[in-house]
């Protein structure tokens, strides 16, 4: 699997598209170790982003990021310092020729410059092929430490995170970003290192040779200077909006062409106007990248044009100080031969504090998201939770997305370990985000979640979740082998472990008759399977991985009969012995709980049990109708919304 799909794979599924369709299908796992069975659709709504902590993109920063690799960046400083001094020979060589071997008529020493002038480019040669070597070793590992530690931060970023984030954007810093720098991290190391050397020996030999003449050259230097700010500024802005622009490109690509995406567009035929949207967009990088290319090479021509300035006026003064006597010709040779050396790397600094300038910006994207304060995260002395027995106890439980407006107000109930507890109510009423804290995806604003009496905020995340497992409406699968998504659970499970999971999720003998059986590719998040075997395989990874409490968000689809008995048998089994909260869709399901939730508005609104007496036709006719809430509840039963009995 390469990078790229390595990244979307892991990261474009938590992201949530503003088609509805698309986000219903989007899946997540928050942590490798983690629980979470698929994102349920309820978190798919606008969500706080955890706040970056944007810092001053500086110089300094970017060179932190070249801190572990000190002794490779020692070796290319002596290799380049070796280099420079080897190209400082030959205008040495030529005077020697000029001012001694010729005048002299010796064919000796003319032969002995001549060998010296094959055998420096050999050696600088050599030692170009070894630093070059060596500068990429930096680089890539450079690359390396920026793509992961970003990956680190998104992986501990709290679930509001991903349901705010644009689709396809994380993609797009992780790989477009990243790889925007990459030049300028290789110029960063070799350029700098290499020219500064260069400089800094050709003006010692140039002040060894005349230090009037060498006055005279470097008096042009601050010439090359005066454009740089400018036009640093401009390729900066033009940068940071490309990045934008090509951001909306990969958001654009990863909704219109994901499974969800591509029927939706041609359901309501969209296609033109979304071919005319792309066009937009990359005409539009088009001609930023022209302006930004133009810029650049205005600026090169302008220090190119420079050189030849100064290399004038030392022909000028050395001619006069030739025709004086105060010179030697083969002086003047190597003198200008010289200014080359000075005038190029100038130059090519120059151009790099440039690209520097421009890289900022992409800088700046990649580390607001290195910089950004996960939402959740173990406390510094949170323990290890150990097997846990499943009694779990919400205590006065508020929450809120956005300060001030509550989703959740002052929830308290009890589930003992093996009981389950059934959730109904309106929409937005707060069922998934009651759900979610169980496993922190959220953490209280007020109030506190318990499991086995200890608050889950004072545990260590991974070993919390490890015994949670979380199945949502729409199952996500991986584009990979039912195998894959079923280890994904549990890495180390053997065949046994993984057949017996899918024969309890009544899944196995299906499996069995696909012609690769349990290596078949289950497509784009699982579509080439039916919705209902999706379910069941995403009911036996919840099964493989063993928890201790069950998270469970009851599908609203309609699967043809057949298939729903096999899901619900499947469940049936999940739920055995396990805790369970599940926001109900089913009478049957809500008829079973141990305990019934209405939640309205953020609260519980009514709480009880079906009286095991009752059948589904006395609900029906009794518990269902609000206006029947008195009755019933002298019954030791409540009155269930109208809502949910359809
Ligand atoms: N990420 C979010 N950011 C801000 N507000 C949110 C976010 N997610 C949900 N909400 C809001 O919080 C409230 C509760 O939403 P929640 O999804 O928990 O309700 P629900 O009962 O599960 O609804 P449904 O049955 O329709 O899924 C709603 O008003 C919703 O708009």
């Amino acid at each position: 699997m390469d990078f790229k799909t390595y990244i979307s794979d892991h990261v474009d599924y938590y992201l949530v598209g503003p088609l509805v369709t698309l986000a219903r299908e989007t899946g997540v796992n928050a942590v490798r170790n983690g629980f979470v069975e698929g994102v349920s659709h309820h978190l798919e709504k606008k969500g706080r982003v955890a706040k970056a902590n944007l810092k001053d993109v500086s110089l300094p920063r970017i060179l932190k990021l070249f801190r572990g690799y000190k002794s490779q960046l020692a070796a290319i400083l002596l290799l380049a310092l070796l280099a420079a001094v080897i190209g400082l020979i030959p205008p040495l060589v030529m005077r020697e020729i000029i001012d001694k071997a010729i005048p002299q008529g010796s064919m000796r020493l003319l032969t002995e410059m001549a060998m010296l002038m094959i055998a420096l480019p050999v050696a600088s040669g050599v030692l170009g092929v070894w630093q070059n070597h060596l500068n990429t070793k930096v680089t890539q590992g450079v690359m390396r430490d920026l793509g992961q530690s970003l990956f680190r931060n998104l992986q501990r970023q709290s679930m509001s995170f991903f349901t705010d984030a644009k689709s396809g954007e994380i993609v797009q810093r992780l790989t477009g970003d990243v790889q925007a720098v990459q030049n300028v991290v290789t110029s960063l190391v070799v350029s700098s290192i290499t020219q500064i050397v260069i400089v800094a020996t050709t003006i010692g030999i140039l002040f060894a040779l005349d230090w009037k003449l060498a006055i005279l050259s470097v008096l042009i230097l601050p010439l090359f200077v005066l454009p740089v700010r400018k036009v640093s500024k401009v390729r900066k802005q033009l940068r940071v909006e490309t990045q934008k622009v090509r951001a909306d490109i990969a958001s654009q690509l990863s909704e219109s062409f994901g499974v969800s995406g591509a029927l939706l567009t041609r359901i309501f035929g969209r296609e033109r106007h979304q071919e005319a949207e792309y066009r937009t967009m990359v005409q539009k990088v088009m001609d930023l990248e022209l302006r930004l290319n133009l810029v650049g090479r205005w600026f090169g021509m302008a220090t190119n044009t420079l050189g030849p300035l100064g290399t004038a006026i030392i022909y000028m003064y050395g001619g006069y100080s030739v025709i004086t006597g105060s010179m030697t010709l083969g002086g003047i040779v190597a003198f200008a031969a010289y200014l080359g050396r000075l005038y190029m790397p100038v130059g090519t600094l120059l151009n790099l504090h440039v690209e520097v300038a421009t890289a900022l910006g992409v800088f700046q994207r990649i580390f607001e998201y290195e910089d950004m304060v996960p939402g959740v995260l173990d406390r510094p002395d949170a323990r290890q939770l150990g097997l846990v027995r499943g009694h779990v106890a919400y205590k006065q439980v508020s929450f809120a997305y956005t300060p001030g407006q509550y989703a959740l107000r002052g929830v308290t109930f009890d589930a003992q370990p093996g009981e389950m507890v059934a959730l109904v109510g309106p929409s937005g009423a707060g069922k998934s985000t009651l759900i979610g804290m169980i496993a922190r995806l959220y953490d209280p604003t007020e109030g506190a979640v318990e499991v086995d009496g200890v608050d889950v905020r004072d545990v260590q995340l991974a070993s919390l979740r490890s015994q949670i497992a979380y199945v949502t409406q729409e199952s996500f699968l991986f584009h990979a082998t039912i195998r894959e998504n079923l280890l994904f659970a549990k890495e180390d499970a053997s065949q046994e472990e993984m057949e017996a999971a899918c024969r309890q999720a009544y899944i196995h003998d299906f499996i069995m008759s696909l012609p690769e059986g349990y290596d078949t590719t289950v497509g784009e998040r699982g579509h080439r399977l039916s919705g209902g075997e999706r379910q069941r395989i995403a009911i036996a990874r919840a099964i493989l991985k063993r928890p201790r409490i069950l998270i469970l968000d009851e599908a609203t689809s309609h699967l043809d009969s057949e298939s729903e008995s096999y899901v619900q048998a499947a469940l049936e089994e999940l739920m055995q012995g396990r805790t369970t909260l599940v926001i109900a869709h089913r009478l049957s399901t809500v008829l079973a709980a141990d305990h019934i939730l209405v939640i309205e508005a953020g609260s519980i609104a009514e709480r009880g049990r079906i009286a095991s007496s009752w059948r589904w036709e006395d609900c029906m006719r009794g518990c269902i109708k609000r206006s029947s809430r008195k009755q019933t509840k002298a019954n030791g039963c409540f009155g269930i919304p109208t809502a949910y009995a359809r």
